[in-house]
């Protein structure tokens, strides 16, 4: 059966690396792991919320430490998200982490850029890379991490807000996102994954985003849905993440079958897919296998994803043109 085609555009780069490859990355660098073997690593991917997730994920980043660490990583992803039906990708990294650990700001964005460059021919995955800023640091640390990428003209075409919700409204980071699009870069945070609607608005007003992640919890607050659905703000949502890190009880409590219903511009999304059970394709069909949804629906998802992507016209309607035709194969 024909793959549907779709746009990724919510996704952590660190969020992919399966633990096969971090054994392997940690082998090549010399890196002792704190796991017996690979059953014992698996066996600690039972989170309670977002920070116990959020630990795991910030340890095995230390196995990342040359530029052909974080290429091969990339390429690791775009490979298998190809085979998931994804046509274009807008990444995330989270260049804070790395700079943490001594690793330099050009070793991760070239490892990922590198990989992204070939990603078309190589994959037929058309990309675009997001710096992600955790919003549980300084403001002023993601202003100076921001002026350097600008400084070394990395290839970004956006920015983004992530790591701990709740306690870190978006507020804070009015001067950086308002730096970022003096310098003409897209602005994305995550709001309403774990936090409350307000800060889904902070996220709209006060750092004038053109993407929400996740926001999902809208729905606790009419009004916003009704500005949402107005103004068709795109919203990244990813299903199995939202199960794993418990911001749901099962897949049945998810929100999305009623975010479609009121005309919400949504999408499907893996988020951290090493970490959360699965890449697109396993989450468009455990959302297919326990809500029913029709072609229609999975249709509109998919022309959603390439709707709210930064691209050119031509790509872009390309690839819409992909998913009327998916939709034409179901009969
Ligand atoms: O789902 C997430 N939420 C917030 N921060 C993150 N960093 C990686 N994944 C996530
Ligand atoms: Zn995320």
């Amino acid at each position: 059966m024909l793959r549907l085609p779709s746009a990724e555009l919510h996704l952590h780069i660190e969020g992919t690396l399966e633990p096969e490859l971090i054994f392997e990355l940690a082998g090549r660098n010399g890196i002792a792991l704190p796991y017996a073997g690979l059953a014992d690593l698996r066996d600690r991917y039972e989170f309670t919320d977002l920070q116990s997730f959020l630990d795991l994920y910030y340890s095995n980043m230390q196995v990342l430490r040359t530029e052909a660490d974080f290429a091969d990583m990339t390429r690791a992803y775009l490979r298998r998200a190809a085979a998931a039906g994804v046509r274009h990708a807008e990444i995330m990294m989270v260049p804070q982490a790395h700079l943490a650990r001594g690793v330099a700001l050009e070793t991760c964005v070239n490892g990922v850029a590198s990989a992204l460059a070939d990603s078309e021919a190589e994959f037929g995955v058309s990309t675009g890379l997001i710096a992600a800023f955790l919003r549980d640091r300084p403001a002023a640390e993601a202003l100076q991490v921001l002026e350097a990428l600008l400084a070394m003209d990395a290839p970004i075409i956006g920015i983004d807000l992530d790591s701990a919700e709740v306690g870190h409204p978006p507020g804070g980071f009015t001067e950086v996102y308002a730096r970022a699009h003096a310098a003409g870069l897209k602005r994305i945070a995550h709001a309403g994954e774990e936090g409350p609607p307000e800060y889904v608005r902070e996220a709209l007003d006060l750092l004038g985003v053109d993407r929400i992640d996740h926001g999902i919890r809208c729905m606790e607050d009419e009004e916003l849905v009704r500005r949402l659905v107005a103004g068709q703000v795109p919203l990244t949502v990813c299903p199995l993440s939202n199960v794993r890190l418990r911001a749901v009880d099962t897949l049945a409590d998810h929100p999305l079958p009623a975010m479609l219903e009121r005309g919400l511009n949504v999408s499907v999304n893996s988020d951290d897919p090493a970490y959360f059970g699965g890449y697109v394709d396993d989450n468009f069909s455990q959302l297919e296998r326990t809500f029913g949804f029709s072609a229609d629906q999975l249709a509109t998802l998919a022309a959603n994803s390439v709707r709210s992507a930064f691209l050119g016209e031509q790509r872009r309607d390309a690839l819409l043109a992909g998913v009327g035709h998916w939709r034409a194969a179901q009969g």
